[in-house]
């Protein structure tokens, strides 16, 4: 039995005209325990209602349709009480902007010993403990004054590692990662996906990952779907996806990351380094 198995999910607006397209259209994949899958497409193709799908999470005025079965549990028309106990130890969610995941008037500490105190049920010294393996586990610094920390006394980065402790203090099956870097700056993105990439292995977890970023994609997981206006164009093996794009959207996706690559690496129109051909420049002058 697979972990996650999607048959035909659609999700449409309730206030959409009756002849608009769906925002996710009749979307199909499954996902075994400990497989890695990537959705990728631009912004507005459906990635994040596909992960609010999966948990019923889906916000007012949405509807789901076709079939999302979360570890035997159907979830789209599900009670609230039904999928309550599958958010946390089923599947976990960590979103782009971590303080969206984070109570901005509570410690650090007590917001990743809730989770724990309600999954693993854990209290006094050993919920103590816990929570400090937690923070110790995404490698935050200075555990002490971390545990005391508001939200807002710590980076973005230290964020997103907080936010990463509270969505595994569950322990889940299944981690959907929403464009878990994209709020951060490259050289901490680097750092934060790398520790993710260690605790999925490190506890076998299947992870579906979410980006608009192919490169951070293709170092994330095995195979990809690739969404364009909420329908999937294409799919497979991620080296094969990206090396050799059967749809045209997607080859449209490789080829302006490439041309941002080739921008990036190329040198810049206007270098920094002095101008020693015009006598008048300031280089010129200085070197003179
Ligand atoms: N609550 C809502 N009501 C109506 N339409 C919505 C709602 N939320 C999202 N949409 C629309 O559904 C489409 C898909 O949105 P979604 O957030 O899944 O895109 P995405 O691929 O995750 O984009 P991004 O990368 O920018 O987060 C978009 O056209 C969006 O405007």
């Amino acid at each position: 039995m697979s972990l996650l198995r999607i048959d035909n999910l659609s999700v449409s607006s309730a206030s959409a005209a009756p002849d608009a397209a769906p925002l996710v259209d009749e979307l199909s994949f499954s996902l075994e325990r400990g497989a890695r899958l990537g959705l990728i497409g631009e912004s507005g193709s459906g990635k994040s209602l596909t992960s609010l799908a999966i948990t019923g999470l889906l916000p007012t005025g949405l509807e789901a349709s076709g079939s999302v079965i979360l570890n035997d549990t159907e979830v789209i028309g599900a009670d609230d009480r039904v999928l309550r106990p599958l958010r946390g130890p089923v599947a976990s969610i960590v979103f782009q902007e971590p303080l969206t995941a984070l109570d901005p008037l509570m410690r650090v500490g007590r917001q990743v010993a809730g989770p724990i105190r309600r999954h693993r049920g854990l209290r006094g010294a050993a919920l103590d403990t816990a929570v400090r393996e937690a923070l110790d586990e995404v490698a935050l610094p200075d555990l002490d004054r971390m545990l005391r920390a508001y939200p807002h006394e710590i980076s973005g980065g230290q964020r997103q590692r907080v936010a990463i402790a509270i969505a595994l203090a569950s322990r889940p099956a299944l981690l959907i990662a929403d464009e878990p870097t994209t709020a951060l700056d490259v050289t901490v993105q680097a750092e934060v996906l790398q520790l993710l990439n260690r605790l999925v292995d490190e506890r076998a977890m299947a992870l579906l990952f979410i980006s608009h970023d192919l490169a951070v994609v293709s170092s994330m997981v095995d195979e990809v779907i690739v969404l364009s206006k909420g329908v999937a164009v294409e799919r497979g093996p991620v080296t094969g996806v990206l090396r050799a794009p059967q749809h045209e959207y997607t080859a449209r996706l490789v080829a302006s990351a490439a041309a941002l690559d080739g921008a990036l690496d190329a040198p810049r129109p206007s270098s920094p380094g002095p101008d020693t051909t015009r006598p008048d420049s300031e280089a010129g002058q200085g070197a003179a």
